[in-house]
């Protein structure tokens, strides 16, 4: 019972057609229009009435399970079903990622289309403050309300009468609730949390595809004591969904880039392919992209991390959703609900943080059911971490080789690389520096031709 809870029993019930729910005409027609499914997921089917009449809900499911629609739908419903008081902050959704809560505002915004007695206003860092305050002020009859935490506080604290629409709020939605209740959102969600009625007079639900200690804590100190556990993943071994195939690979640091780089041409040479590649921080993914981008490669670069400013990063978001084919070098801001169609590999280098990171990580492909391909590219020094993820299912990979690289004509990759460092100032100083650090994404042992600025020339000397 890792997650504090026990595992569900599977089950084979039969599938439940949007239209033979108990759900408003408007929602029937939103299902068959807009989102035009047939069917409910099984969390939607396992949570639709509990959540529709109220209760309190504790919800676990695979990634690309229908999460989203399992909370949003019931709850429009419900308060679309409600006198209506204009203005009125009835629902809040709390997510740890920008992007996440935009996608979740565009899922809700679907619904409104539909729902009119609803409007949505999605808030998150990195927008202009006056762009929240007037979707605010235009919003019409019942207010849904996605955000992140920081933004959320940052209003709480500045915005005249801001805490006193908080203090209306009917139902809160904590998606992704083991990081919202990580040592990192902790704090942000219980000052927000203090702001709403108290747990007796709100309906909480609480969503993630992982589950831990943290989230029982957190259930416990803000949910009422008679929430429902909805687990649809019956055990922990099939915490990933089955239609991925996930492979790994150990390597030495210096031929990390070469196997990525190997790994992303096989890649592109099948039919639109998709791929998202994780590294540990936005400065490596960065640098992997610009490095990929001048390689000449025939797959369309996107580049998603906190290093770029946030209508970047929302650009790049809509761009990569839309295309049929490319590569993302992302952080794990990207590794969390995000849900780009069509993702066909997700390539992780070097271990995530935790087993339940690994999990959202992968989760980026074989969504709604469909195939994907995982690999995770580990350090030799990071090996310890096959432990972590050992009841997974992960296959060791053969390493794509460099001679497999040349095959899909390429040039020798580090090579490519090195030459594409050393004939570039900016790669070229990134790249020293993170040699400074420690953590070489090169080991070149070429002479660097860039002009390097003065004051990292010394450092380097
Ligand atoms: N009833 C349904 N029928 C078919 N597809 C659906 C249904 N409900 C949702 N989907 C699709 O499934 C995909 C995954 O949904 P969603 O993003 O809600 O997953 P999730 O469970 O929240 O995943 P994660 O844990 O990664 O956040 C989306 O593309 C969504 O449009």
């Amino acid at each position: 019972m890792a997650n504090g809870y026990a595992p569900a029993e599977a089950s084979e019930a039969p599938k439940v057609r949007f239209s033979e729910l108990c759900l408003a005409a408007e929602g029937k027609k939103a299902m068959q229009e807009a989102f035009k499914y047939e069917f409910l997921t099984e969390i939607q089917q396992k949570t639709y009435e509990s959540i529709r009449g109220g209760a309190e809900v504790v919800a676990r499911a695979k990634t690309g399970s229908g999460k989203t629609l399992s909370f949003l739908l019931p709850c429009l419903d419900r308060l679309h079903s409600q006198p209506v008081v204009p203005g009125e902050l009835a629902l809040l959704v709390l997510t740890p990622v920008r992007e996440l809560s935009m996608q979740v505002a565009a899922e809700a915004e679907k619904l409104t289309k539909y729902y009119s007695s609803c409007s949505m206003v999605c808030m998150t860092g990195g927008v202009p403050w006056e762009e929240d305050l007037e979707s605010l002020t235009a919003a019409k009859g019942t207010v849904i309300l996605v955000a992140t935490p920081g933004r959320l506080q940052s209003h709480a604290a500045k915005t005249e009468g801001f805490v006193d629409r908080l203090s209306k709020v009917q139902i809160l939605v904590l998606d992704e609730v083991d990081q919202l209740a990580s040592d990192v959102f902790r704090q942000a969600t219980l000052d927000i949390v203090k702001t709403l009625p108290a747990a007796s007079h709100r309906q909480s639900l609480f969503y993630s595809a992982t589950m831990g200690d943290a989230v029982t804590n957190l259930v416990s100190q803000i949910g009422k004591p008679d929430h429902m556990y909805v687990d649809v993943i019956h055990s922990d071994d099939a915490l990933v969904p089955e239609h991925i195939c996930q492979t790994y690979a150990v390597l030495p640091t210096e031929r990390m880039t070469e196997c990525l780089w190997a790994s992303l041409t096989l890649a592109a040479a099948e039919v639109d392919s998709k791929v998202v590649v994780i590294f540990m921080t936005g400065r490596i993914a960065a640098y992997y992209a610009e490095a990929f981008r001048k390689s000449g490669t025939d797959l369309p670069v996107f580049e998603i991390h906190a290093r770029r400013k946030q209508n970047q990063r929302t650009e790049e978001s809509e761009r990569f959703r839309g295309a049929a084919s490319g590569v993302l070098f992302t952080s794990d801001v990207s590794a969390r609900g995000l849900d780009y169609p069509g993702v066909t590999h997700v390539i992780q280098m070097g271990a995530a943080h935790s087993k339940e990171e690994y999990v959202h990580r992968l989760g980026r492909t074989g969504r709604a059911g469909r195939e994907g391909q995982g690999l995770l590219l580990l350090h030799d020094f990071e090996q310890g971490f096959l432990a972590d993820v050992a009841d997974l299912g992960l296959i060791e990979a053969p390493v794509p080789t460099t001679k497999e690289g040349r095959r899909c004509s390429t040039r020798l990759p580090l090579t490519k690389i090195c030459q594409i460092c050393t004939r570039d100032a900016r790669l070229c100083q990134h790249a020293h520096r993170q040699e400074r650090q420690g953590s070489s994404l090169l080991l070149s042992d070429q002479p660097c031709n860039a002009q390097l600025e003065p004051q990292q020339a010394g450092n380097h000397a």
